[in-house]
């Protein structure tokens, strides 16, 4: 355990990066792949079963926090870590992509944003100096700065208005957040599909000198090569001893090829909603338990995993379960899920220390083009 928050770069391979963030409530090994945790739950997971997958932190979410149970009852019984009962790393999001894509009647304007619940339709606002207000009452050990994600594809001149809102919003969440050295406060480069954009971003927050930077705006429905064009223009231009964290992301495609292009840090909802809809991830690709093939396959999802849930059961239990919409299925599918991401972010380190990567990244996409599931 540290006392302050520090991050350090242990092996290079190529722009992919092994690291370590260290913080009072624990180590992150990067690259990490963060389970998303909301509304403080990670769905249809046991906290000591995300533990045992092997995450180091988790993802809550501020927008639905703070409208039900609401900041302030969270820091009355004592913080997001003890009622949730994860005494780890937690990292929380602002709440403006959150805002934007879930509330209804959403004023945004240099103040903040307004905004009605998804919920029962209570008003709201939220500017940057309230959503780090909120983080801290959530007891956030790394808070993500308010900023405006602009939806693609955009005009020039709206891109450039939300990159440069989000800029000062960035430099008012910086004086919020003031001086804690156990917690961090990370920067959001935003800029869209723009080149000029993104470059401006991201300079603008190096001059900031924050403790860790997110790559935002992406992950919205653009193409993967955009994305990836995306980083390759914003992480040369970030400070190389800093966090790099990709918001959203994502397949375990897109991980492997964005830790090639210098990220350190992932959250999706893909392996815990997938879950949820009966697909599993697996080495050899992704296994959809709804379909009627499976009704009699008496094989695991793969008999070489340590994780139970994709040893010891039956594709035919499986494929029974998604069926009979028990809730057993979801439980095993997004244990069985978040367990192969764990094991493929642990894998990307080990070859990253190896110096082995991009032949590494080459053998696990074999494994999901093989087919012979
Ligand atoms: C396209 O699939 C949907 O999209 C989400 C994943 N993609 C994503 N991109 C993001 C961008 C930002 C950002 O720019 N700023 C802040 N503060 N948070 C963000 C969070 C993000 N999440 C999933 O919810 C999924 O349902």
């Amino acid at each position: 355990m540290a006392e302050t928050f520090s991050f350090k770069l242990i092996a290079i391979d190529g722009k992919a990066r092994r690291g370590v963030i260290s913080m009072p409530r624990g180590e992150i090994r990067t690259p990490a792949f963060m389970p998303v945790g909301t509304g403080g739950t990670v769905k249809a997971m046991y906290m000591d079963q995300v533990r045992g997958v092997g995450a180091d932190i988790i993802l809550g979410n501020t927008y639905h926090l703070m409208l039900r149970p609401g900041a302030e009852r969270v820091a009355k019984l004592g913080g997001l870590h003890e009622f949730a009962r994860w005494p780890h790393p937690i990292l929380t999001d602002s709440g403006g992509f959150q805002v934007m894509s879930l509330s209804k009647l959403r004023k945004l304007s240099e103040k903040g944003v307004t905004f009605r619940s998804h919920i029962d339709g209570a008003p709201y606002e939220m500017s940057p100096e309230r959503s780090i207000e909120i983080q801290g009452l959530l007891d956030s050990d790394i808070q993500m700065q308010l900023d405006e994600c602009t939806a693609l594809p955009a005009k020039p001149t709206e891109i450039e208005r939300a990159m440069e809102l989000s800029l000062r919003w960035a430099e008012r969440c910086k004086t919020a957040f003031g001086d804690q050295p156990g917690k961090a406060m990370f920067g959001i480069v935003q800029g869209g599909d723009s080149a000029v954009m993104r470059v401006r971003s991201a300079q603008a927050l190096k001059a900031m000198d924050l403790k860790g930077y997110a790559v935002g705006g992406l992950a919205v429905g653009e193409p993967q090569a955009v994305m990836l064009e995306m980083l390759e223009i914003t992480c040369p231009e970030l400070p190389a001893n800093r966090p790099r964290y990709l918001m959203g992301v994502g397949t375990p495609d897109d991980i492997l090829k964005s830790v090639a292009r210098g990220i350190d840090m992932f959250d999706c909802v893909m392996p815990t909603r997938a879950g949820r809809h009966g697909l599993a991830y697996t080495r050899r690709g992704k296994i959809n338990l709804r379909n009627a093939r499976h009704a009699d396959d008496p094989r695991p999802l793969d008999e070489e995993s340590d994780c139970p849930a994709a040893r010891d059961y039956s594709r035919a239990y499986l494929h029974h379960l998604v069926r009979s919409q028990e809730s057993l299925g979801a439980m095993l599918l997004t244990w069985n899920n978040l367990s192969y991401y764990q094991k493929l972010m642990q894998d990307i380190r080990a070859a990253i220390e190896a110096k082995a990567f991009e032949t590494r990244a080459a053998e696990i996409s074999e494994g999901w083009a093989r087919g012979d599931i």
